[in-house]
């Protein structure tokens, strides 16, 4: 079993231990409630990194909605369970008490990046993600911190962040990781009721037959129209977002740079995301 740490007090000893060794120091920050696609974050880390720290925090500052925190999977002990045979440091849990006390009083706002998309959809959120991340750095004193490409809007979010406050922290992109059908590996997949559960795998498809049809050279919005509604037909809906974007920026996505095709769409009361690249013609 890995195993579990806190408070920091008790992780900071070892991380003084690991660093007078001369030992680099890979986190890679989750919510918990672990899969596969947290578990090829981990092995990556353990492939470029000494000691490896996974960190579990379900944020209550990210979440714009309550009862999603409140049904926010937490299974501390099986994920520690899962962690032992890749060979990580420590599981690092720490109280909400210890991450935000009563007194305080930082926010960490990210603008440009954080503005479409999630940022829209769900207000607050990512000013939640970018000040836990920044505590989450600074509590660890990682060399390199990895987060999957499943949550590319975060993912620049996090190069943003780390780029203007000069963080010393290398920030490792990873491939994400999908089921066989192709839906993306995500904790809340678990909510889905097998009937949902098996119709999901129309998201993908869906994205990535329009990213296909727009590397073709057919015209975007006629082709992310068309997917909407063939989504909202499969019972797929709402979809509150299918739009083509910069992959960097966020902004609206041009020629000769990379593109990124963003989904969010609800099904069976469950939220999912997915995205892909877009080689744009
Ligand atoms: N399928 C995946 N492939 C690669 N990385 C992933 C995948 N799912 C999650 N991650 C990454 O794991 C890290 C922790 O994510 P988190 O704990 O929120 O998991 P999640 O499955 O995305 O949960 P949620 O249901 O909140 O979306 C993030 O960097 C996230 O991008
Ligand atoms: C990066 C993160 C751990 C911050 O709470 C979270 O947003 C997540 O799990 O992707
Ligand atoms: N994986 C992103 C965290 C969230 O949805 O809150």
């Amino acid at each position: 079993m890995t195993a579990i740490v806190r408070p920091l007090a008790d992780l900071r000893g070892r991380i003084r231990a690991w660093k007078a060794a001369g030992e680099s120091i890979g986190i890679v920050p989750t919510m918990g409630a672990l899969h596969d696609g947290h578990l090829s974050l981990v092995r990556a880390a353990k492939a470029g990194c000494d000691r490896v720290i996974v960190t579990l925090f379900v944020n209550p500052r990210q979440f714009n909605n309550a009862e999603d925190f409140a049904k926010y999977p937490r299974t501390e002990h099986a994920d520690a369970a899962l962690l032992a045979p890749l060979g990580v440091d420590a599981l690092f849990v720490p109280e909400g008490a210890e991450v935000y006390p009563p007194d305080h009083a930082t926010v960490i706002s990210v603008s440009g990046v954080t503005a479409p998309l999630e940022g829209t959809h769900r207000p607050g959120h990512f000013d939640g993600v970018a000040t836990v991340v920044a505590i989450l750095l600074n509590m660890t004193q990682a060399d390199r911190a990895y987060f999957g490409e499943k949550d590319w809007q975060q993912l620049q979010l996090v190069r943003r962040l780390v780029a203007d406050l000069k963080l010393p922290a290398e920030i490792v992109p990873c491939p994400c990781v999908r089921a066989e059908d192709g839906l993306a590996l995500s904790s809340r997949n678990q909510r889905l009721a097998p009937d949902a559960r098996a119709r999901a795998a129309a998201l993908p498809q869906a994205l990535f037959a329009a990213a296909g049809r727009i590397e073709a050279g057919e015209t975007p919005g006629a082709v992310l129209e068309a997917a909407r509604a063939g989504l909202e037909a499969k019972g797929i809906g709402p979809v509150e977002y299918l739009e083509l974007r910069d992959g960097e920026t966020l902004g609206p996505a041009q020629r000769g740079r990379p593109a990124r095709l963003l989904v969010a769409a609800w099904l069976d009361g469950v939220r999912l995301i997915d995205n892909v690249a877009v080689a744009l013609p």
